[in-house]
């Protein structure tokens, strides 16, 4: 064990909790990086709900890390939560733990998890960092409805510090507004403004109160209801969540497999769908971001790395809430070109067709 914790003391946990895209793997860059400047050794264990890590790509390489991949955290893959932070703790000698979660997961489920895992182990949740998309809250709050609105209220509720990201997409007025909504959801934990999460790293790993998780002694005696309501932790208010109980994750799959990878559809929630597209020839970039920018509005997120057929070097591109970037980027190790597409009942056939009419297009220009 390196860094400044003693041998005996639990290892704390840090939850990154938000809805997707809001800035998540942002923000755990930052924490790593702050982290390996005080010579504390960090590990991470990233779920994702596509098929492929690719926020892995863009967090150091030397940070031992534990995917859970196809399936969200806070259903399809809760009981192996436990099994990777044990594997982590044995293997690592981690001095600290952070978890993120896919954007769709219920928190809740996730405390759950670390809960049963912490009667065994030496685990110390520290806190459960809400991150939340300044604009797309504003933009759904306006709407009053749908389920995404309902999750993303749910992860505000259960934080025990909220991150309000993404602050250069809302106006002054409306920053404020937003600021006051957040205290009226969760009266306990402190919001903190941030552009591209940009903050006093120990001031947010400090704020709050601890979320206190029971030790095997006190474990007898309290439920872990009754636990949780001693601390910010609001399990009512978290645990309305259709997901957590629907176990439906059978993998779909699209007709006509054009890859050894195939490329498939995977319902991973009730209302939430992940369609990972593998390419398998290089795209004109241009097109590409065409397309991007045309997608339909119920996708409210995709990432991929790509090949580019007029770009020499790879890209790491990113949309989130109709805002894409697109980053230049050397994979490490065998990364295929591949895109993942999250939203809300889209029809994935339409994607699909529309990224292999860009393949073939390219072709064509080949062969003129
Ligand atoms: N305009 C703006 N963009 C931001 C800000 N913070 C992050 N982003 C961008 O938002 C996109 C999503 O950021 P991530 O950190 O990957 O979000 P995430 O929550 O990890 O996403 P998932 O893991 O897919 O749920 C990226 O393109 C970021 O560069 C911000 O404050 N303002």
């Amino acid at each position: 064990m390196s860094g400044i914790l003693e041998k005996e003391q639990s290892i704390p946990v840090y939850i990154l909790s938000g809805f997707l895209g809001s800035g998540k793997t942002t923000l755990l860059v930052k924490l790593i990086e702050h982290w390996k400047n005080q010579n504390l050794r960090p590990a991470v264990v990233m779920n994702e709900l596509g098929e492929v890590n690719l926020d892995g790509q863009i967090v150091d390489e030397a940070v031992p890390m534990a995917e859970m991949l196809g399936g969200c955290i806070c259903c399809t893959v809760r009981g192996d939560l436990g099994i990777q932070l044990a594997d982590l703790v044995q293997e690592e000698s981690p001095d600290i733990i952070v978890i993120e979660a896919t954007g769709a997961a219920n928190p809740m489920e996730i405390l759950d998890a670390v809960t049963e895992t912490s009667l065994y182990m030496r685990l110390e949740l520290k806190s459960l960092i809400t991150v939340v998309d300044a604009a797309h809250l504003a933009g759904l709050y306006s709407e009053q409805k749908g389920k995404t609105f309902k999750l993303m209220q749910e992860q505000i509720r259960c934080a025990s510090v909220l991150l309000l990201n993404k602050t250069d997409r809302v106006q002054a007025q409306q920053l404020q507004e937003l600021e006051l909504l957040l205290n009226k959801w969760n009266g306990f934990a402190p919001v903190i403004p941030s552009i591209r999460c940009e903050v006093n790293v120990e001031h947010l790993l400090h704020t709050g109160t601890d979320v206190h998780l029971q030790q095997p002694a006190e474990a007898a005696g309290a439920s872990q209801l009754e636990h949780a309501a001693e601390s910010h932790v609001h399990t009512e208010a978290c645990h309305t969540h259709g997901c957590s109980h629907n176990h439906d994750h059978a993998h779909e799959h699209v007709e006509g497999h054009h890859h050894e990878h195939s490329s498939k559809a995977h319902t991973s929630h009730e209302h939430v769908m992940v369609y990972t597209h593998y390419f398998e020839k290089p795209v004109n970039s241009e097109a590409f971001e065409q397309f991007v920018a045309a997608l339909p509005r119920d996708i409210y997120r995709a990432k991929g790395i790509l090949s580019f057929s007029d770009t020499a070097s790879r890209f790491w591109f990113q949309y989130a809430y109709r805002e894409s970037d697109y980053m230049k980027i050397t994979p490490q190790g065998d990364v295929p070109n591949v895109a993942v597409f999250i939203g809300e009942h889209f029809d994935q056939t339409r994607i699909r067709e529309k990224l292999l009419e860009l393949e073939a297009a390219n072709i064509m220009n080949e062969l003129k």
